[in-house]
C-alpha cells in the first residue's frame, strides 16, 4: 500500500515524521518485542530525529529493544562532520538510553581500508542479526531521485542487486566515497518512509510516484507499506 502525505513545510515533515517514528517504534516493540529501524542522512532525515528527541514520545520507547541501522553512510573518518551516524548521535542516539551494541554503524575510513571492505563488514553484521525485515526504513531523496547512496545511472545502481550492502565511488553528491544498502536490502523493509521537502525535490517526487524507471526513488517499496512524507513545495509536480 502506498500513501502520500503532504505537510505545510520542511519543519512540519520533520516533526510529523519524528512523531510517527516514535509511535511506530513503540507499536513494533509491543507487537514483536524488538524494532529494527534504518536511518537516513540528509536534512529531513536528521531533522526528524532531532524532532523526536524533543518530543514526549521519546519517553514511550523502550530503547533497549531498538536496533538502529543506516541506509547509507559517507566513507570518511569516524569523526568527520559528514558522517550520518555522528549527526544522528548528536541529535538523538546519544541522548536516549540506547545500548551501544544496538547501534549498527557502517564502518568509517579510520577502521576500513576501502568502502568495499566496510560494505562487506556491514553485510556480515546484518547477517549476524538474522537479516531482519526492517520495521521502518527512512529514505531522503536527492533532486536527481537518489535514495540512500544509490544514484541514477551510477554503475552500482545499475549492477545486479544480490548483495546486502555496496561500496559507492564517484558519488555525485559529496563526499564521493560511500557505503549503501542495496535495493534488495531496502525493499525487505516492512515499511519504507520516503521523506522530502523543498521545491528542488519536486521533479524527483513526481518522477518517483509516476514510476520513472531511471530513478532509484521509484524502485523502493515496503512489503507492507510505503509512505511518502513530503512538504507542499516538493509536491507541486505530482
Ligand atoms: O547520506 C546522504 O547523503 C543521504 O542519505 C542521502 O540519500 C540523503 O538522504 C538525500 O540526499 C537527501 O538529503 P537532503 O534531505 O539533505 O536533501
Amino acid at each position: 500500500m502506498r500513501s502520500v502525505v503532504v505537510y505545510a513545510n520542511q519543519q512540519a515533515v520533520a516533526d510529523a515524521t519524528g512523531a510517527r517514528l516514535g509511535v511506530a517504534l513503540s507499536d513494533v516493540i509491543a507487537q514483536r518485542g524488538v524494532a529494527h529501524v534504518v536511518l537516513t542522512g540528509g536534512t529531513v532525515g536528521i531533522g526528524l530525529l532531532a524532532s523526536l528527541a524533543s518530543s514526549p514520545l521519546v519517553g514511550l520507547i523502550d530503547w533497549t529493544s531498538v536496533h538502529v541501522w543506516w541506509g547509507d553512510e559517507r566513507f570518511v573518518g569516524a569523526r568527520d562532520a559528514d558522517r550520518n551516524e555522528g549527526q544522528a548521535q548528536r541529535v538523538l542516539l546519544g541522548i536516549v538510553p540506547l545500548p551501544e551494541e544496538n547501534i549498527h554503524r557502517m564502518g568509517s575510513a579510520d577502521e576500513f581500508p576501502t568502502a568495499e571492505s566496510a560494505a562487506a563488514a556491514y553485510a556480515a553484521e546484518v547477517a549476524a542479526h538474522g537479516t531482519p525485515a526492517w520495521d521502518v526504513l527512512l529514505l531522503g531523496v536527492g533532486p536527481d531521485g537518489h535514495v540512500a547512496s544509490l544514484f541514477p545511472g551510477h554503475p552500482v545502481y545499475a549492477a545486479a542487486d544480490l548483495v546486502e550492502a555496496v561500496a559507492v565511488h564517484d558519488s555525485p553528491k559529496p563526499p564521493p566515497n560511500r557505503v549503501s544498502l542495496s535495493l534488495a536490502s531496502i525493499n525487505r523493509a516492512r515499511e519504507v518512509w520516503v521523506v522530502a521537502a523543498g521545491e528542488a525535490k519536486a521533479a524527483a517526487v513526481s518522477g518517483g510516484l509516476a514510476g520513472d524507471k531511471n530513478l532509484p526513488v521509484a524502485a523502493v517499496a515496503g512489503t507492507e507499506r510505503t509512505l511518502w512524507l513530503i512538504d507542499a513545495s516538493a509536491s507541486t509536480e505530482i
